[in-house]
């Protein structure tokens, strides 16, 4: 009788069967899924895809929406894949805890063989071992006084840089009187973190300031041909890369669109993948070629290649465990450097200005620290003490991260079953806190919707335990956020030592995006002009 049915089936019908019975299995699933807790109903195939493209360019409201109205713990589909938010402190102490070694993203080849990221890295790496040996080299590398060292001096050379086109392009006196010294504050600062970054992290140029400058000027800056490439194959990947993180595989292989722009990232992957792969290989020539007694230089890659090697200075010869790092490791490692400090970096010194500007009677307290520490020199060199000494500086970086974050979600995924937000999970669950909303809560903030800087120049002030990430959390806490703070705050002091900066519209809101990795500045036009520290000065 049941294969009586199936005799006048046509193909159709056949497709309609299987649809349905797809769709009552995975309505099946999800009625009588571990833990149900509230979220937006997903749909089969895409899961809560339609959703989310609703802000698409805008992410972080999406969750906003969420928490709104699902509350501090709740779950959505993101490529099918169940995730729970966590949106409150308490959540936390098993997932970052120090002890446990949960991965950021699922188990997912596809993801990390198009991304060529299997194994290698850092926050794609699901290899629990493979991680720790590449997080030790890259700790190694960025942690060291010599890098801090070469960090402050290269953030003044590239500073010494940037003025000598601003004074070109805004700081002359016909300029200012005709109001043109106007620039977009969030476009040079992409374009000097780029610089900065992809100095310190391969010592080579890229000379990004240097292009942008002639974009805008009639005269124009020389730099060698090869360092412009640099710099334009490592812009792409970095803002476009969520394509990945948020379109499903089905929609990213098959539809034109998506599919289009999948692979012209892959494709420039490709260009910056082979980009590195060059300077690697000149580097250790350039290595080699350099007696064992002479000094290198102090950067990143530099680092990486020697670590372990007779040029170590720590070496000990002990086999396969203390081996030294492949190309293909290391060319990893950098690209996941580059890609994560340039626009983290770049997008919160604008959103450092933007508050520093709505808030007179901060911007009075750090001028007073600054001129403190300076003594009103506009010109002398920042060094590692002033860094030190800047408190305030540093109190208004860490509020400003904490007000409006620039890495708004942070991502765990367990392989283990675990205890988490009191409800037992099975291994595969995925978890994605939402630092935004931990960070302005009232239960560990007073006053959270407050810029505040002075919350933290009170004495012995900590934070409570996970409710400040702006570096995450646990043992795959930001690596980078030494280079970060030195970056953030001996930029935020030369820049408003020297000038007066003046949003042109201080009634607009503060023009963003965001997708999963980042909130990004769209543009940030500010007014420029030397600053009149003490009457009569010369400028
Ligand atoms: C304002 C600047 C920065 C912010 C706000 C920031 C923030 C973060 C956050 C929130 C995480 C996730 C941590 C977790 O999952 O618990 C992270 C991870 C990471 N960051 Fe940063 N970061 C910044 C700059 C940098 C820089 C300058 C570098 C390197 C040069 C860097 C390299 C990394 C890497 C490699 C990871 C992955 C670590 C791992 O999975 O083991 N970041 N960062």
């Amino acid at each position: 009788m049941i294969f009586g049915l199936f005799e006048n089936f046509g193909i159709y019908d056949c497709v309609l069967f299987l649809t349905l019975t797809y769709v009552a299995y995975y309505y099946y699933k999800y009625f009588t899924r571990e833990n149900p807790l509230p979220g937006p109903f997903p749909f089969p195939l895409v899961g809560n895809f339609p959703q989310i493209l609703w802000f698409i360019g805008n992410i972080e409201m999406f969750f906003n929406c969420c928490y709104k109205k699902y509350g501090d713990i709740y779950e959505i589909y993101t490529i099918n894949i169940r995730t729970i938010v966590l949106c409150q402190r308490k959540y936390l102490d098993n997932i970052l805890s120090k002890n446990t070694h949960e991965m950021k993203i699922p188990k997912c080849k596809i993801l990390t063989k198009e991304l060529g990221s299997e194994g290698k890295g850092l926050t794609l790496n699901n290899d629990y071992k493979s991680w720790m040996f590449n997080r030790h080299f890259f700790n190694q590398a960025i942690l060291s006084p010599k890098f801090t060292n070469e960090a402050i001096e290269q953030t003044n050379k590239l500073f010494n840089e940037l003025e000598s086109y601003w004074s070109k392009l805004f700081l002359k006196e016909e300029i200012i009187k005709e109001n043109k010294n106007i620039l977009n504050f969030s476009e040079w600062f992409q374009y000097y973190t780029n610089d900065i970054t992809i100095k310190l992290l391969s010592g080579k140029r890229s000379y990004s300031m240097a292009t942008y400058f002639n974009t805008l000027s009639d005269e124009k800056a020389d730099y060698p041909e090869d360092a412009v490439k640099l710099s334009q194959t490592f812009h792409k990947p970095i803002t476009e890369y969520s394509i990945f993180f948020v379109v499903p595989p089905f929609i990213r292989h098959n539809i034109p669109f998506f599919k289009n722009k999948a692979n012209s990232i892959l494709q420039t992957l490709d260009n910056v993948n082979q980009t590195l792969d060059a300077i690697i290989k000149s580097r250790r020539q350039e290595i080699e070629d350099t007696s064992l007694n002479e000094p290198l230089q102090n950067d990143m890659l530099t680092s990486m290649i020697i670590k372990n090697t007779l040029r170590d200075n720590n070496y000990i010869e002990t086999g396969e465990a203390m081996r030294s790092l492949t190309d293909a490791e290391i060319r990893a490692n950098m690209q996941e450097a580059i890609n994560s400090a340039a626009l983290k970096i770049g997008n919160m010194l604008s959103f450092i200005v933007y508050y520093i500007a709505h808030n007179p009677d901060v911007k009075k307290k750090l001028l007073e620290e600054i001129d403190s520490i300076f003594q009103g020199d506009k010109i002398r060199p920042i060094t590692k003490d002033d860094f030190y000494s800047l408190s305030y500086c540093e109190a208004i970086v860490k509020e400003v991260a904490r007000i409006f974050p620039v890495t708004h979600l942070i991502t765990r995924y367990i392989d283990n079953p675990s205890e988490t937000a009191e409800y037992h999970w099975p291994a595969g669950t995925l978890f994605v806190i939402n630092s935004k909303v931990i960070q302005n809560n009232d239960d560990d903030w007073e006053e959270p919707n407050k810029f505040n800087p002075d919350r933290w120049m009170v004495e012995n002030f900590e934070p409570n335990k996970n409710s400040f990430l702006m570096f995450g959390g646990g043992s795959r806490f930001c690596p980078g956020r030494k280079l970060s703070m030195i970056e953030l705050v001996c930029l935020t002091a030369l820049i408003f030592r020297k000038y007066e900066v003046d949003l042109v519209d201080m009634n607009a809101p503060i023009k963003v995006t965001s997708d999963p990795g980042l909130v990004r500045c769209l543009s940030l036009l500010v007014e420029i002009r030397p600053r009149n520290c003490y009457v009569g000065a010369d400028y």
